[in-house]
């Protein structure tokens, strides 16, 4: 498929980010009168800017080192801290306020009806006052710029609320879903939408994202003064974060400790995975108190985020969307793969993980569901022991949670900031034609090329070679890491903040669970041992179908250099010896420069 024109930044497009200094949020002494906006000292952030390269839109500048570590020094309120005082201080007023005509569930990465924290308290409520549940979304192009969120993505979002208004429908539910142009608009409409409906109470299902958190946390304090209650409750993982901490009281910054935590809460506390009931019925006036709801549509798709009509078939085709299509997705992953999952997990060429990461993202299944699942089908009816494949797939799902755990501990993530500050001042590349080439899968390293050219056609790529091409991306090509994260997010089904940016951090070096900066993946060595038979590449990467052998990992090397010059096969963008070399100078370089 050609690729579409490769957007690498456009300063036009900036959003002002809304940093603390403009939301009112205390500020502890220290950095008083600091912001988020601080440049960072060293240069990498500034170059990018200089030649025309937005890494994010919504944080255009990197944070200083200095604010970042204020957050690890707790000197800086987290916005999740933010989020549970204005829960806790408003509790007592919010539960003394009586039901009107109706409760409200606000939709955002929830997309479903089943095992929904929120939606289950919200229907509870309704039930208990014999109310009507209405349910809505807000779409806001503006968001959906701001997250970076892949036009596939939207578009699955658009076909999964589709899927999910009709669903609630048989339920009496009205699915009440509207465009907001401006991301800042949105609190104020759903104040105007409630009094408009006759609500005064509103529930929904916790986002970690920093701004996510931080609008919350004022709405939660803004509705109180119109007389409504909200509350956000956790929902998206198995254990929410500030559930787990280690010995010394502070949130684990390796995985493997993190997860037998993890893995000890769960287990002493099995409720974890009691599953949340679909809401019941809505009373039968609701239709008719409520026809307008009802009969409003799904809005099209925003015109920043279009895709062709031949795209929108084949991702329909490839990724049906709903909760029923997840459920049917899953039953058959644990019914015949999963038993393989830890043997096939990592080779490309096969089926051999569950594909249901683009559900996660929206919601459309729940984390719980999966490992409360997983866990029914081991022999040991038991997180751990058994079959080794459930085993290895609960740990999976378990590493969505990490991310989420790191973002909400670390929300400087959020906000260009690598997790490990001091990788701030490592000299990185902004060689724009090596960038179009990994982008469009043209480095001539055919592994690479597979998976990129996977990305662009699929909206997916399987997990090995996320990591193999973030690692070429950020250590052969020295290109910032953030590029990277970011043509990740504008291309995924799945595109998830938190396990994006945990995947680029550990591709680069720059994540949790500190990989020794020398470990440089070797991409032929990759492709080998992964992609034995050559079979991904011949699929993804049709000038080298004809190849054949082992010749296929290295064409030009290995005696086939007329054959894939002739296909149109380029030759390799940069030397894989001389690259490491530079790498492994350039990391030592920056990680040796004092940290401002
Ligand atoms: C550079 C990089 C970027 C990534 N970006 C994303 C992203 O934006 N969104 C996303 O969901 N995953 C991301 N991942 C993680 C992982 O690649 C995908 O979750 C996985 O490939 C999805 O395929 P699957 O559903 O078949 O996974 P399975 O192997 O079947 O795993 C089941 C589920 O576990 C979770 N999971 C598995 N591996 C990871 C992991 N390493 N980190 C976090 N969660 C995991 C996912 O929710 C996944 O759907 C990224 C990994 C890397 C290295």
């Amino acid at each position: 498929m050609p690729l579409k024109k490769v957007i690498i930044g456009n300063s036009k497009r900036k959003i002002s980010p809304e940093v603390e200094t403009s939301n009112g949020i205390p500020k502890r002494s220290r950095l008083n009168g600091s912001s988020d906006r601080l440049r960072a000292p060293h240069h990498s952030a500034q170059e990018a800017e200089d030649n025309g390269i937005v890494l994010r839109t919504y944080y255009p500048h990197e944070m200083s080192n200095a604010r970042a570590l204020a957050y690890n020094n707790d000197e800086l309120p987290r916005p999740i801290e933010l989020l549970n005082s204005a829960l806790l201080e408003t509790q007592a007023d919010r539960a003394k306020i009586a039901v009107k005509n109706a409760v409200v569930h606000w939709y955002k990465c929830d997309l479903r009806t089943k095992d929904n924290h929120a939606l289950h308290l919200a229907s509870e409520k309704a039930k208990s006052k014999g109310v009507p549940l209405i349910c809505m979304y807000i779409v806001s192009p503006q968001d959906f710029e701001a997250h970076l969120t892949a036009p596939v993505r939207v578009d699955f979002i658009l076909r999964t609320l589709e899927v999910l208004k009709a669903d609630l429908a048989k339920l009496d539910i009205p699915l009440y879903v509207e465009t907001v142009e401006k991301r800042k608009k949105i609190p104020q409409r759903v104040l105007e939408l409630l009094e408009e409906w006759g609500a005064n109470h509103l529930y929904t299902n916790v986002e970690y994202e920093v701004d996510e958190l931080r609008r919350e946390a004022k709405l939660v304090r803004g509705c109180l003064e119109k007389g409504i209650a909200m509350d956000a409750v956790a929902d998206t993982c198995v254990v929410s974060p500030g559930e787990l901490s280690s010995g010394s009281g502070k949130q684990y910054a390796v995985y493997s400790p993190w997860y037998r935590a993890w893995m000890a809460h769960c287990s002493g506390k099995p409720s974890l995975l009691d599953l949340f009931d679909a809401p019941q019925k809505n009373p039968s006036n609701a239709r008719h108190q409520f026809l307008n709801l009802f009969a409003s549509s799904i809005p099209e798709t925003p015109e920043n985020k279009r895709i062709t009509s031949e795209e929108k078939k084949r991702f329909g085709s490839m990724w049906p969307a709903g909760e029923d299509a997840a459920h049917e997705r899953l039953k058959k992953f644990t019914k015949d793969r999963i038993g393989g999952y830890q043997a096939r997990r990592n080779f490309p060429a096969e089926i051999g993980t569950s594909s249901l990461s683009c559900h996660f993202a929206c919601g459309s299944l729940s984390a719980r569901t999966a490992v409360h699942t997983a866990r029914e089908n081991n022999s040991t009816k038991k997180l751990d022991g058994g079959d080794p494949g459930i085993q290895t797939w609960i740990s999976e799902i378990a590493w969505r949670d990490f991310y989420k755990h790191v973002l909400a501990n670390w929300p400087y993530v959020c906000m260009n900031k690598p997790f490990k500050p001091e990788y701030t001042n490592i000299t990185w590349e902004y060689n724009q034609e090596h960038f179009r080439a990994w982008c469009e899968g043209k480095t001539g390293y055919p592994i690479v090329d597979a998976a990129m050219r996977q990305l662009n056609h699929a909206g997916w790529m399987h997990n090995r070679c996320r990591m193999i091409v973030g690692s070429f991306l950020a250590k052969h090509l020295l290109l910032d890491w953030r590029m990277g994260e970011r043509y990740f997010m504008e291309h995924l089904i799945d595109g998830d903040f938190a396990s994006n940016n945990g995947g680029w951090g550990f591709s680069a070096s720059t994540g949790v669970d500190p990989q020794p900066y020398f470990r440089i993946f070797n991409p032929l060595l990759q492709s080998e041992k992964f992609d034995i038979d050559g079979d991904y590449i011949r699929k993804w990467v049709p000038e080298l179908e004809g190849i054949k052998g082992k010749a296929i990992h290295d064409p030009y090397d290995r005696g086939n250099a007329k054959e894939a010059e002739k296909a149109g096969y380029p030759k390799r963008i940069v030397d894989h010896k001389a690259s490491r070399e530079r790498c492994l100078t350039r990391y030592k370089e920056g990680l040796g420069r004092e940290t401002a």
